[in-house]
């Protein structure tokens, strides 16, 4: 009987295991500039609490919310403006004034909120943006005043300390990989180095002589295009893998053993994939190359649907430079079967490699009977919400 999903799940984990201590060893420190798709190496934690002090999220004025509460147009209540805040000025203190009217303070936003001498008297907890006052004349000439006709909501339009990130806060784990949106958060917080793990190369083989040497020749007859190749190279590349396309193996198996060993001697690969001939048939021939070239066959065939026929092994190392072995992925030719291959057990290998935290399985309930069969299926499925959990619908079987 195959070995069941999980089991060369298991045996892809133990095997990227031995290898991610390596990796880690050989960690680097990049510029944050430089750092875009690399994978963390460590878990990068806040060294601040960001913003620093309370600021305004609006331009407007900073006011005590507690007088405005009976604001209405008929009740406008004037304030009148004790100073201006602009974002990164110095704190402002707003001493208790003589005046009749209620004190605010002018302030931009991200400008940090006032403070006051009296914390008692005078407490400025909001901001009411600029569109809800109205400038008015002051009893004095130079001063300044507004009104306000509504009621302002207790800390309105103010962001608290700390409210993006907390010192010590993980704004990572170790092994994420580097986004945008990660390069941000960690600008903000005044990162400038980031220690990443060493980029992982990947060599990457079609094999089929029914294969176009190139993309975007004319149609042959008989011939096909090479989908997996560019498929799987952009998958890989988009993961922060440096992939290099290595060509097509023709159906020969001198042939393949002979290019496999002048690559293994020339490139320094963490991983080879190739897609293609590992079935049964006739010039299916990558295990009978492998066993040539003396590989370890850690499993050939599994019991899934598509990609039954996949295969996982590692090749004695020939290069003088390393004593390892290079672990060797032959995915089916079937397009459909070689991406399920490389989404459910490729990408696994590379993220334990990569020490990153294991995908959350999410629990769905089939919305049709799911029998033993269908079970090891991966299938084109529709995924929806309904009656409080998920529930998949099959759409179509990957063929
Ligand atoms: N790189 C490729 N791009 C597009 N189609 C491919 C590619 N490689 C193989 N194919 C097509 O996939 C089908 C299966 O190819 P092949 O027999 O080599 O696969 P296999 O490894 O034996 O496994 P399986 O037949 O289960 O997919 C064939 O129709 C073949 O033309
Ligand atoms: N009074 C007032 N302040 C405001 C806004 C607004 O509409 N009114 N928009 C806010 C939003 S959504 C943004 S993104 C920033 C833009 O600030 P900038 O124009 O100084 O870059 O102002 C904020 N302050």
């Amino acid at each position: 009987m195959a070995l069941s999903y999980h089991e060369a799940l298991r045996l892809v984990e133990a095997e990227a295991q031995r290898r991610a201590r390596t990796l880690q060893l050989n960690m680097e420190k990049l510029p944050l500039n430089l750092s875009l798709n690399r994978v963390t190496g460590c878990e990068m934690r806040s060294p601040i609490s960001t913003p620093q002090y309370d600021t305004s999220a609006m331009d407007g004025y900073a006011v005590d919310s507690g007088a405005t509460r009976d604001a209405s147009p008929d009740n406008p209540i004037l304030f009148h403006v004790e100073g201006l805040v602009a974002a990164g000025d110095e704190p402002f203190q707003l001493f208790n004034t003589a005046s009749q009217s209620c004190s605010c303070v002018e302030i931009m936003t991200g400008g940090r909120f006032p403070t006051a001498v009296e914390p008692d008297v005078v407490r400025l907890d909001c901001c009411v943006k600029f569109e809800d006052t109205k400038k008015v004349p002051g009893p004095y000439t130079g001063d300044e005043y507004i009104e306000i006709t509504k009621p302002a909501r207790y800390r309105q339009n103010r962001r608290s300390a700390g409210e993006d990130f907390q010192r010590h806060h993980v704004i990572m784990p170790a092994g994420t990989i580097i986004r945008p949106h990660h390069i941000m958060a960690l600008a903000s917080v005044g990162i400038t180095e980031i220690p990443v793990l060493p980029k992982l190369r990947v060599g990457l083989y079609s094999t089929g002589a029914e294969l176009l040497a190139s993309h975007g020749n004319q149609p042959v007859s008989g011939r096909v295009q090479d989908a997996n190749g560019p498929y799987i190279a952009a998958t890989l590349a988009d993961s922060g893998v440096d992939v290099e396309f290595l060509g097509i193996l023709d159906d020969d198996v001198e042939m393949m053993m002979h290019t496999l060993r002048s690559n293994l001697e020339k490139k320094d690969c963490d991983l080879i994939i190739s897609t293609g001939a590992v079935s049964t048939g006739r010039f299916d021939l990558i295990p009978s190359a492998l066993q040539r070239l003396g590989a370890h066959i850690v499993f050939h065939k599994i019991g899934i649907r598509p990609g039954h026929p996949v295969m996982f092994a590692t090749i004695p190392n020939i290069s003088p430079e390393r004593s390892d072995e290079i672990p060797f992925f032959g995915l089916p030719g079937n397009p459909v079967a070689s991406a399920a291959c490389l989404r459910f057990l490729v990408m696994h290998y590379l993220k334990c490699l990569q020490s990153q935290l294991p995908e959350t399985p999410l629990t769905a309930r089939m919305s049709c009977p799911n029998d033993a069969k269908t079970a090891r299926q991966f299938a084109h499925k529709k995924m929806y919400f309904g009656q409080g959990s998920i529930i998949v619908r099959r759409e179509a079987k990957w063929r």
